[in-house]
This record gives C-alpha cells, structure tokens and sequence, in this order.
C-alpha cells in the first residue's frame, strides 16, 4: 500500500530541499528522498570543500600584496591544517544537521534511491533492499543534480581517476597532480591543490579557460594559474593515460605525443543529469538526459503537469544558487502561485573562486550580440580605483559592462579583481531589475572602495 504525500521531491541536495521546504512552508505533505547524504553534491563534494581549500590562499595571496603583513609571512600554507578546516567545513561527511533541518521544516525524509514507477509514483528502495512505495497527489519533483563526465579517452576509466569528490576530499596533498578541463572546476581545483603544494599541470583542449565568460577573464586567470606554478597547456588533450598499478604513477600522453607523469589525476570535463536510473522512461522520457523544463519547471512532454525538475538535473544552469532559485519558484507554481523562472536566461550571476576572483552576470558581449541586442560595451581596469591601492599594492582586474544601448540598460557584467565576488550582487540588481544608466548614475559608490569602479564605468559609457 502506498503511503500518500502531496508533493515527492527525489533528491536532497540545495535544490530538492528548497522546493520541498518552500512547498511544507505552504501547507503541503513533503517527502523528501535521498540515497546519500542531504545536503547534496554542494555541501560535501562540490561548493563548500572546494572554497574551504581554496580561501586560504587567496588570503595569503592578498596578504603577500599588503605591506606589514607580508613581512610577517615564511613559508608557504599549512596543508594538514587547511585540510582540517575542509573536513569541519563539510561536517565530516555527516548529515545529522541536515536532517534536524529538514524536521524542523516539516519534511519527511525517506532513505533510499528513488525511481519513477509511473505518473505520480514514487518507488524508494532502502538500503536493506526494502522498497516503499510514495504516491504524489499533487507533484513530483526530481532534484537529482547531475555527475561528472568522463569522456571516451583509451585507459581512463580503468585508472580510476579522481573526479570532483576525490577532487575535493582527498586527505592527503599529491606530490603530482594532472587537471583534465579547463572550465570553473578544474581552474578551482588546479590552483587550491597547487597552494597547497602539488606540482600541477592543467590539460584544456581550447585555446582559454573558462571560455564561457568573457575572454579577458581566461587570460587573467591562466595567468594567475601560472604564477602561481601551474603549468597551463592550451589547444592540449590527452589522448591515452595508463596507471603502473591500482595505486601506482600515471602516464598521461597528450596530443603531438608528449607524456605527463602524476600521482594523481583529477577529472573536470563537465557533468551530465543524474537520470539514468530514476525510471524516467515510465512516464515517456529519456534516461541519462536533462529533464527539459518550461519556465513553471514542469517537465515538457508529461501529460498532466504533475512532474517537475530543478536544479542541475534540468540542465539550465548547473550552480546551486540558480538550483535554489528554481526550488522556491517551483514550491510557489505547487501552491499555486504565479512564477516564471525567467532570471535563468537573463540574469544568472557566477563567481569563480580563484585569485583573482571572477564574478559575472547576465550576458556576455559575444551572446548579447548573437541574440541581436544592440551592444556598446565599457571596460575599466580595477587598479585605477582608489579602493585597489587601500585592499593592497600592485592588485589588478578588470571590470567591463555590456549595455543595451537602445533601452540603457546593463545585460551583462564581468568583473576580476580581489573580491569582486562579493560586488557582483549590484551588477545582479542592475540586470535583473532593469535600471536604466541615468539611475545608475545616482547610485554613488562610496570612496575609497572597488565600487568606484561603478562610476568610471558610467564615465566611460559617457555619463
Ligand atoms: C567541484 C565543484 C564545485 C562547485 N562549486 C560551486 C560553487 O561554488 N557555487 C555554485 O553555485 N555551484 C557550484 N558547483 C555546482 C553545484 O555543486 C551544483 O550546481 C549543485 O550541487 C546542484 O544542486 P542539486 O540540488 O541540483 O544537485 P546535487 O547537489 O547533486 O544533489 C542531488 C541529490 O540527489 C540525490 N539523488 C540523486 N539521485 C537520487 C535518487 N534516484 N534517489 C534519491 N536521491 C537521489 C543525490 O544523492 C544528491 O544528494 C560546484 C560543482 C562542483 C563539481
Ligand atoms: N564556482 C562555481 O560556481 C563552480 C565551481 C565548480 C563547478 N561549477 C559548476 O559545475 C559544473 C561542472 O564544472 P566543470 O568545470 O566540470 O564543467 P564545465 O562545463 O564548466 O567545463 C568542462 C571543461 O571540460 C572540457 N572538456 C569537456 N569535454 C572534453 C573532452 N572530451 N576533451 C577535452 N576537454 C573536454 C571543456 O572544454 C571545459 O573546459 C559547471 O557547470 C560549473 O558551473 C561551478
């Protein structure tokens, strides 16, 4: 007999516990199933170890750029200690706060993989093997995030390389280590592994890193990268890898035959739907594929409207902020509320964690222009502000704005520089909300801060 709930959410990480939140907040039953931990891929393997690795050696970076401190500092950053900190910063892989949370927030937590078994059914099989049977009078919302690609490159599966869960997790710093990708994953991990202490060598097949952003952003960074030692290898790919034994050295051959050593080799080539044994096909959909969603993130092609998806199992944009986002606006369109996701084409805002860091919102020039917006862009170098020189001696970035020009209106921001990911939120306002230049020009950014880049901007666009 099946038990009943109103709404099933499938998967407990940021976004399946938002939308089961925002749905119970409104009155409704929830059940929220999960075969791991709650909390999900962020909390444990992606989000919070990545920046715990990552924030003390921006903060020896920024230190290593502030006279009187810099004096103070020998030697390079305590490993055992900073892998400590990830260890505190992801709760020792244990979900107990998690659940306490999701009590309080009256949702009924189910153990186990669940599977479509048809419209509005939910089968959950226990770890013991038990299956317990959930009916969704109202919805069923899949949250089941996405895993990572592991393209087709001969030995690479049988070498068992790390992915973003050993990428993140691994107890003890590598003496070698070779990045395979060159999007936000492998420029995070290369650099947070080389401060502390690996030899690092980044393999990318284009001729940038993060070449979804604005170009300036992957010349900084690769630059940044090298600096700091990691050996950057643009227009590379690996085309075999082989491993002296289960534990033993990798040999990575790259194009044009040349060969990498490591001891450890971390994958980031990307990340697919986890929806490949979630029983999709029961009710006409593909398995292994993102969920196509409208703007209401229903499923297209489900009769009936009763199944939904967020997060990266959608495919639309795979950060945990823009999952969270959908969650609440998918518990409104349950509860019956108006709400249109429409901030996942238009203003979806990105922090690289990197130093420099790298925030950017909305669209890039190239984009803005391919979807024929008429574009005039400004760009203005963050050293020139006041607010640099206060932060540190010698820091640099990059600040640029892609304007609208007809309704003069900003529809993409990018800015690099110590910090800017903390200001990318006013370039988020500013997409999201529309406001005009001519508004903008009143919204005084206080002195000496990086903010005055804001103003320059302004002057620059002609102001
Ligand atoms: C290294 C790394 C760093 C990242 N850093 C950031 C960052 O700084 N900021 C940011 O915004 N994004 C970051 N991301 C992306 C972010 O991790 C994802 O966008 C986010 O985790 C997606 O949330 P989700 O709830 O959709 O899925 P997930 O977090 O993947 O959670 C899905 C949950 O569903 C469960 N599940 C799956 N299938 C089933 C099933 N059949 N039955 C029951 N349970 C199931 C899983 O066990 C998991 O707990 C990072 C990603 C990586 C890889
Ligand atoms: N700070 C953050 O917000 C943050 C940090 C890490 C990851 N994430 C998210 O997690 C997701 C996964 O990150 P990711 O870096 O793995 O994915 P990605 O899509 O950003 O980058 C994938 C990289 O792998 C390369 N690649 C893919 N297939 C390849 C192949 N066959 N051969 C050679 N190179 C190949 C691509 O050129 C690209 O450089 C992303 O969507 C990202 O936004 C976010």
């Amino acid at each position: 007999m099946a038990e009943t709930f109103d709404v099933v959410v499938i998967g407990a990480g940021p976004a399946g516990e938002n939308a089961g939140a925002r749905a119970a907040a409104g009155g409704l039953k929830v059940a929220l199933v999960e075969q791991e931990l709650l909390g999900g891929e962020c909390s444990y393997w992606a989000c919070m170890p990545s920046k715990a690795l990552l924030h003390p050696g921006e903060t020896l970076w920024l230190a290593k750029h502030t006279p009187g401190v810099r004096e103070l500092i020998q030697g390079p950053l305590k490993a055992d200690a900073v892998l400590k900190h990830r260890d505190q910063m992801v709760s020792g892989y244990d979900d107990r706060g998690q659940v306490k949370w999701a009590e309080g927030a009256k949702l009924t937590v189910v153990r186990g993989h669940g599977r479509l078994a048809g419209p509005r059914k939910v089968a959950v099989t226990g770890k013991d093997g038990k299956v317990r049977e959930l009916e969704a009078k109202q919805a069923v919302v899949i949250a089941t995030g996405s895993k990572p690609r592991l393209p087709d490159i001969a030995g690479l599966k049988d070498s068992r390389p790390w992915d973003n869960r050993e990428g993140t997790g691994a107890k003890a710093v590598p003496s070698r280590l070779v990045v395979l990708g060159g999007g936000v994953e492998a420029v995070e991990l290369a650099q947070a592994w080389r401060e502390l202490g690996s030899e690092v060598a980044l393999v990318q097949r284009g001729p940038r890193v993060l070449k979804r952003f604005e170009p300036f952003v992957g010349e900084q960074v690769a630059e940044a990268l090298r600096d700091s030692g990691v050996r950057v290898l643009l227009e590379t790919q690996a085309t075999k890898v082989q491993r002296s034994g289960a534990q033993g050295e990798y040999t990575i051959t790259l194009t044009g035959g040349d060969t990498l050593r490591a001891d450890a080799l971390l994958v980031a080539m990307g990340r697919t739907a986890r929806t490949d044994d979630l029983g999709v096909d029961t009710v006409g959909l593909k398995p292994g594929a993102s969920i196509e969603v409208d703007d209401q993130l229903r499923a297209k092609g489900v009769d009936g409207g009763w199944l939904y998806a967020v997060g990266d199992a959608n495919g639309r944009n795979l950060l945990t902020h823009m999952g969270k986002y959908q969650a609440r606006l998918v518990g409104d369109v349950i509860l019956g509320k108006p709400a249109k996701a429409w901030a996942d084409a238009k203003a979806t805002p990105q922090v690289v964690f990197t130093h420099p860091q790298v925030g950017s919102v909305g669209l890039t020039e190239d984009k803005a222009r391919k979807a024929g917006v008429p574009v005039k862009t400004v760009q203005y170098e963050l050293g020139n502000v006041a607010g640099a020189s206060v932060l540190g001696q010698g820091l640099k970035g990059t600040a640029k704005l892609v304007v609208d020009e007809q309704r003069r209106v900003i529809v993409g921001a990018t800015f690099t520089g110590p910090g800017v990911g903390e200001m990318i939120h006013a370039a988020t306002i500013a997409v999201a909300g529309e406001v005009t230049l001519d508004t903008l020009w009143h919204a005084v950014p206080s002195y000496p801060t990086l903010s005055e880049v804001w103003l320059r901007l302004l002057e620059a666009y002609g102001l």
